[in-house]
């Protein structure tokens, strides 16, 4: 794809994120990869949405490295560049935003079970809570990649990421993705929704309430489920 027709998309998917209420201020990024370049374009650093254009997103390498652009890309940079170097034959966007339901289980360090279909059509089983980066990390690594802690995390969990598309980090909030920055935009609508319904499931069950085993290990829709991944239902 043409980094033309990329920037212009990148943005479309950056600005879908207020849109949705998934953000404020100049909260989240979203960023598409292009396995054909090994490139991705991300949306710039610190720069409120009504100042964004499709120029003013910025190109970066698989180390993060800023290939083209005037501004710099945004601080999670690091997280996007490492998925995409350890999932890229897989998803193609990915986003970071700090929807209020999801950053509250990330800040409760709590995995989102599957209390419903709602949820079990997009995720297949529990939405994990991976751990945050230590002092020491943030420190030593003086950038904020928390890539390492969910690529590794899913694997010590056995958890497929194209069939949970979604991660919390504890006392950061949430990442999706997706095909592409489309999708990735999607199941972070869908997470944080069903976020919010499992919040309230638990307010209204006055503690942590019954969630049907056979939703936390397998879909039993997955043939029908709209999950994005699978192009079924409301294929997206
Ligand atoms: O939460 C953080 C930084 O702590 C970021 O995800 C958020 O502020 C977005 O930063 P960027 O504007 O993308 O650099």
């Amino acid at each position: 794809m043409m980094l033309k027709e990329l920037r212009e998309k990148v943005y479309e998917a950056n600005m879908d994120l207020p849109k949705h209420g998934l953000v404020v201020f100049t909260w989240g990024n979203a960023s598409e990869f292009d396995r054909e370049s090994g490139l991705f374009v991300i949306k710039p650093s610190g720069v409120d949405y009504d100042k964004l254009s499709p120029e003013s997103m910025v190109v970066c390498d698989l180390d993060g490295k800023v290939v083209e652009g005037d501004l710099n890309p945004s601080s999670d940079t690091p997280t996007h560049a490492y998925l995409y170097r350890e999932w890229g034959d897989k998803i193609g966007g990915v986003v970071h935003t700090h929807s209020a339901w999801a950053v509250s289980w990330a800040q409760a360090g709590r995995d989102i079970p599957a209390y419903g279909t709602t949820h079990a059509d997009y995720f297949y089983g529990p939405i994990p809570c991976m751990r945050g980066l230590t002092e020491e990390e943030i420190e030593e690594a003086y950038e904020l990649n928390t890539g390492k802690v969910i690529v590794e995390g899913f694997a010590e969990r056995d958890i497929d990421p194209i069939a949970v598309p979604a991660v919390l980090v504890r006392n950061h909030g949430p990442f999706t993705w997706g095909k592409d920055a489309d999708a990735a935009v999607y199941h972070a609508v869908v997470l944080d929704e069903v976020a919010k319904m499992a919040a309230r499931t638990e307010m209204l069950q006055d503690g942590v309430a019954p969630a049907p085993q056979y939703l936390q290990d397998k879909h039993y829709l997955r043939k029908h489920g709209p999950n994005a991944y699978y192009g079924q239902g409301g294929a997206h």
